[in-house]
């Protein structure tokens, strides 16, 4: 569940009452999510015919000075067309408000839901959004560093240890200490970099049939490589969950609907075997760590590292996965 803030009626109607929607007339918590609460916000509407919204409440992970990055980057995609909400702004024009020490947006609703066994055309649908996100985004005029890069995940598999990774899996230290120097001695320096999703998996990713309706979650969006990005994404929709099987289907598809909007430079696709073990090591990294450091009591659910290192495996079996 992510609710981890209660806020009473009174509270929230006093929030709502600062933004021009109308008045509040229901606030449910929603049980997805792990980093932040939301809550579904029901009002009268503007003009009295209802509106709805998502209220995010920002809890520890998100750093708050990065707000006006995100929230001005849901706007700025917004207006260029993407499928991606906007922030509401309050009467006074600020892009979120405080309640005690937490941040607090309201955010357009978007309908939608997540597929969670997606399909051809919904891979390459999403491929198409991605690429749409990554060419809206080049005149926006901010930069964020990507906190989450290869200095990162060493970073936290060092804290981990080599037998905290042997408690996840007896093999994981070996495959770590092989694959992360492997990655950080040949990562790209000059491939075409943009702003990032860097975490579109299927879950922040809203579809109605064949239509990407929504892209939500921009909490890690950055400044890095474009086909990192297409990299990240190919590892999130391509493979079962728990990363034993490939399905080169979706994969064909996502990487079709990408090019059809964004093609690929032949040294974007060349990188992109080696930007996907990347992108496997990513998820391992913050998995395998959360794994180990999140009480047993904790109200979330732990994401299975093996599920990543199983993806980086096939990817360095795999080098000519992405030749055209
Ligand atoms: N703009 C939106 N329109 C419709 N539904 C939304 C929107 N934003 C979020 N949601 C719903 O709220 C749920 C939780 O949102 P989200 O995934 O952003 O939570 P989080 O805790 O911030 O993220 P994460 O779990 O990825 O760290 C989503 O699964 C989706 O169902
Ligand atoms: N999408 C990530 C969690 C948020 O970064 C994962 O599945 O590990």
């Amino acid at each position: 569940m992510a609710v981890y803030t209660q806020l009473g009626a009174e509270t929230l109607a006093a929030l709502i009452a600062e933004f021009d929607v109308g008045a509040l007339v229901s606030a449910k918590g929603i049980a997805e999510g792990v980093s932040n609460s939301n809550w579904l916000i029901d009002t009268s509407g503007k003009d009295g015919n209802g509106a709805r919204f998502i209220l995010t409440m920002f809890e520890g992970r998100t750093d708050v000075g990065d707000l006006p990055f995100f929230l001005g980057l849901l706007d700025h995609l917004a207006d260029k067309g993407c499928p991606v909400p906007r922030t509401i702004h309050d009467r006074a024009g600020a892009s979120f408000r405080w309640i005690d020490d937490k941040a607090l947006a309201l955010i357009e609703f978007l309908p939608g839901v997540s597929v969670s066994e997606p399909t051809a055309a919904q891979a390459y649908a999403v491929g198409g959004a991605l690429a749409q996100v990554h060419l809206a985004a080049q005149d926006f005029g901010s930069t964020r560093a990507n906190g989450m890069d290869l200095t990162a995940w060493k970073g936290l598999l060092e804290d981990c240890g080599a037998q905290g990774l042997a408690q996840i899996n007896p093999d994981l230290a070996a495959l770590v200490a092989e694959e992360l120097p492997l990655l950080a001695q040949n990562w790209p320096t000059d491939l075409p970099r943009g702003i990032v999703h860097a975490d579109l998996f299927p879950d922040n990713v809203l579809m109605l049939d064949d239509k990407v309706t929504g892209l939500i979650d921009f909490y890690f969006a950055c400044t890095d490589i474009l086909a990192y990005d297409v990299a990240v994404t190919h590892a999130a929709w391509c493979f079962s969950n728990d990363g034993t099987r490939f399905d080169a289907d979706i994969s064909q598809a996502l990487l079709a609907g990408y090019e059809a909007v964004r093609p690929l430079s032949e040294a974007e696709r060349a990188a992109l075997p080696l930007l996907a073990r990347g992108a496997a090591m990513r998820f391992l990294s913050t998995r395998a760590y959360d794994w180990i450091n999140t009480p047993a009591d904790a109200l979330v659910v732990k994401k299975d590292p093996m599920a990543f290192a199983n993806r980086l495996r096939f990817y360095a079996a795999h080098p000519a996965l992405f030749a055209a």
